[in-house]
């Protein structure tokens, strides 16, 4: 068929393809979710719901693409990141990350009702995403033990601030005036003294985020699943009472990944390979 004359406007659109052997990592943050969580009444620092909700929706990405190797969360954000040799979309960098986005959002207000029962989502929420290339695994590594130190960072601060709000009495700007210019050990000395709070006893997913791998080869035990979940991987599949099941097992860890550790027990990430 002959071209229209108006093919050429095709010439226009940027090539954006993601650079070969680079990790790619694409990361969502809610956009103001510091208004979105006061108008849904977010416990704060930290809301059960609203993080488990995210960590719900990253399973839905993770689920779909299967070259995400590891996806890290905590807060309103959560990265993925793609292998290396990924061949995804043909490695457009727009094609991918508007999907994940897009994925991420529709599932997060596709559970919340799971998550946050009656209470009704008062407007509709919108996440922002980017992509971000990284050439060697130190990078990568770096790159997660950055989200992971702004985690802890965050979360011992909210942790002081709300506590000097909420039991001591002070006003918000009279709690960030005592915390100013403070160590992480004043904040913890302060939590243990003041509120008899050892920090260490919080629970991990608020001090570490949340972790999400696919479940090693040789530890998935067929006989574990029901028949539903043994379905072919290609097909979706819905239980009787509508709810989506994820076609790969992952596993929900609340680990430290900004030492050897857990990339030492988990060498199949870097890797590229199941073991
Ligand atoms: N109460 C409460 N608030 C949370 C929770 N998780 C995230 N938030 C809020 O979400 C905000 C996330 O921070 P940012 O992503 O830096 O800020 P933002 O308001 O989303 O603004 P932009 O990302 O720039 O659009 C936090 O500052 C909190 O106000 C939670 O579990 N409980
Ligand atoms: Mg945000
Ligand atoms: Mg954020």
């Amino acid at each position: 068929m002959a071209k229209s004359k108006f093919e050429y406007v095709k010439q226009f659109e940027a090539e954006d393809k993601c650079l070969p052997n680079c990790w790619i990592v694409i990361r969502v943050d809610g956009k103001s979710f510091h208004r979105f969580a006061d108008v849904h009444h977010f416990v704060k620092p930290n809301d059960d719901r609203g993080l488990n909700l995210m960590t719900r929706a990253a399973q839905c990405v993770m689920d779909e693409y299967k070259d995400v190797v590891l996806c890290y969360g905590q807060s309103d954000e959560y990265s993925f990141v793609f292998k290396k040799n990924t061949n995804v979309f043909n490695r457009r960098g727009s094609k991918i990350m508007s999907n994940v986005v897009s994925l991420f959002t529709s599932s997060y207000v596709f559970y919340w009702p799971r998550y946050f029962n009656t209470q009704s989502m008062q407007y509709p929420p919108a996440f922002d995403g980017r992509v971000v290339l990284y050439p060697g695994d130190k990078n990568l590594r770096d790159y997660l033990a950055w989200r992971q130190a702004d985690c802890h960072i965050n979360n011992l601060y909210n942790t002081c601030f709300w506590k000097l709000v909420q039991e001591r009495g002070l006003t918000p700007a009279q709690s960030q005036e005592k915390l100013k210019g403070t160590l992480s050990s004043d904040k913890n000395e302060l939590l243990f003294n003041d509120f008899s709070l050892n920090y260490n006893n919080l629970p991990e997913m608020y001090r570490k985020g949340t972790v999400i791998i696919h479940q090693k080869e040789k530890e998935l035990d067929a006989n574990s699943m029901s028949p539903l979940e043994r379905s072919p991987r290609n097909s979706v599949s819905f239980s009787f009472q509508g709810d989506y099941i994820p076609r790969t097992r992952v596993q929900i860890l609340h680990s430290d990944i900004i030492s050897e550790k857990f990339w030492t027990e988990h060498p199949q990430i870097l890797d590229g390979v199941k073991k």
